[in-house]
């Protein structure tokens, strides 16, 4: 058979399931769009009118792969009294003899699922680093896959050694473990989303069944569940819709609604969540949308804390910071004011520290919104700047330029991801030279520019012939990054960058290099 008459007739057998099934799909049809399989309107749906709904006990949820005959067979294998079995295996194993085995009762629709998904968990290591180096997004990429590796070694290959016949080892392969978590994280409805009514008219609600077991056997972490038909609906950031239970023929469905009409012929989209970061989108569906304006930028300034000065840590402690904590920077909120106030701490000279900060107390963090005035401490404010500037930097040359022409849907995906990361960098960066220039109009100070002219911050940017304090060869570019970086840094007066981390920011040891050979070793 063709592959376009293979489709059709898998589409088919689904829109049978969903009838035997009573979905209510009479205003929606299934049909190929530029995402895959969508919905279009069959005809005109009026704003806040239901567009479709699924009876809520034809969803895939843990409590029904806990009912089925595979689901029991798990919970109670020896693997199981050992040790708990994770929601998250139960759900792909059924969803894995499901697809296998025609008597299982969501048979047509995960057969509808498609077969292969475009998340860096399918990538290659190669094209996940050449894609994502320097990025949160390969850390969270490779946790992804380690945990997948745990749920899946927590039962594989010890149910196909026990019971052979049942789960045989060439179905449960790691990689059919993959599809099954990339078919679950792409499509799943969260449990809220199966808890909360859409309309409540007044009337009693009926009781909702478990979204869960009461299995004790059953580790609970997987708080979603599928929807066959409802996840047929692609994402549009810019609709509103609504998903939550309904009532329809007298039994309980989990319905949609958008806020605006859909027209005949026109898709009806679902909206994956207006806060979703292309982070999160291309982990859990495998695509990212340009000019997200959820997108945030982690940043993370970690500094030695074993030689931290007792003043700064109770600084840090009376203002409620933390080294560790993660900064989210974003186009709306480009420098955090927790971020600066925690950069203020760490550059601050401690007799300021002392005289002007500490004495605070519970006002600390809210003083600390404000620059430190030159008064308090000649250097502090610009070394607060230098430094948010240099971990910017470093983590820009860390990031491959993003190439929206690229060939491949993957490739492209990651390239809206890596462009919106690097905007929200090169943004940052064009508001610390703002902040920079007006802080040193408002107290008479020179830029480093004027300073020493050509002698930007910027190491991408056109070398100085001669620069001050930095004795070099003719020749000798200045450096760029690592030790030669930090030692350029320092002499700056910018204090030590290496590796995108900050290493020293001792302001009460002025003794270089000692101060900076010992938190950078
Ligand atoms: C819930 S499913 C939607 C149905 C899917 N198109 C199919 O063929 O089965 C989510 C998947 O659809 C695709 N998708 C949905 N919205 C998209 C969008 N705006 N851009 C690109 N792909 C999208 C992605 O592959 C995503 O993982």
């Amino acid at each position: 058979m063709a592959a376009a008459d293979e489709s059709r007739a898998m589409i088919e057998a689904f829109c049978k399931w969903c009838q035997e099934q009573s979905c209510e799909m009479s205003r929606v049809r299934i049909e190929q769009t530029s995402s895959g399989l969508g919905l279009l309107a069959a005809q005109d749906i009026k704003a806040g009118e239901i567009g479709l709904s699924v009876p809520i006990d034809a969803l895939l949820t843990v409590a029904a792969a806990a009912k089925t005959e595979i689901g029991q067979t798990v919970l109670s294998s020896a693997a199981a009294r050992n040790r708990g079995v994770s929601a998250q295996a139960l759900m792909y194993i059924v969803m894995l003899d499901g697809w296998h085995n025609p008597a299982s009762r969501w048979h047509s629709y995960l057969r509808l699922i498609p077969a292969t998904h475009n998340d860096p968990l399918w990538w290659t290591d190669s094209e996940r680093q050449e894609r994502l180096a320097g990025t949160q997004l390969f850390h969270e990429a490779a946790r992804h896959m380690a945990q997948l590796r745990d749920v899946y070694d927590s039962l594989f290959p010890a149910l196909s050694q026990q019971l052979p016949s049942v789960f045989p080892a060439e179905r449960y392969t790691f990689q059919a473990f993959l599809w099954a978590r990339s078919s679950l994280s792409s499509r799943c409805f969260s449990n809220k989303q199966l808890s909360t009514w859409l309309h409540s008219d007044g009337h009693e609600l009926p009781e909702l069944p478990a979204l869960e077991t009461e299995e004790k056997s059953l580790v609970n972490d997987c708080p979603a569940a599928l929807c066959p038909l409802l996840d047929i609906t692609n994402h549009n950031p810019d609709v509103e819709v609504h998903v939550g239970l309904v009532r329809s023929a007298g039994t309980i469905h989990l319905g949609i609604s958008a806020t605006s009409a859909v027209a005949t012929g026109c898709e009806f989209f679902n909206n994956y969540g207006s806060c979703r970061t292309n982070l999160q989108l291309l982990l859990a569906h495998g695509f990212a949308v340009p000019k997200n304006s959820a997108d945030t930028l982690p940043v993370k300034i970690r500094s030695d804390d074993s030689t931290r000065p007792e003043l700064q840590r109770k600084a840090l402690e009376l203002a409620g910071l933390n080294t560790a904590e993660v900064h989210e920077l974003s186009l709306s909120d480009l420098l955090p004011v927790k971020l600066l106030a925690l950069l203020r701490i760490l550059c601050m000279s401690l007799d300021c520290l002392d005289m002007y900060y500490v004495k605070e107390g519970a006002a600390l963090l809210q003083k600390l919104q404000s620059p430190v005035p030159v008064e308090y401490c000649d250097r502090c404010e610009m070394q607060v700047l230098s430094t948010l500037e240099g971990q910017l930097l470093n983590q820009k040359s860390r990031i491959r330029p993003a190439d929206l022409s690229a060939a491949s849907a993957p490739e492209r995906h990651a390239a809206v991801y890596r462009a919106g990361q690097l905007e929200i960098i090169s943004e940052a960066l064009k508001e610390i030279q703002r902040r920079r220039k007006h802080f040193c109009g408002e107290n008479g100070l020179l830029e480093e520019s004027e300073e020493e002219e050509g002698a930007e911050v910027d190491p991408e940017e056109e070398e100085p012939e001669e620069e001050e304090g930095w004795p070099r060869p003719a020749g000798v570019k200045r450096p760029r990054y690592g030790v030669e970086y930090a030692m350029w840094c320092y002499v700056k007066r910018l204090k030590v960058l290496r590796d995108g981390m900050l290493v020293s920011l001792c302001c009460s040891c002025s003794s270089f290099p000692s101060c900076f050979v010992k938190s950078a070793s």
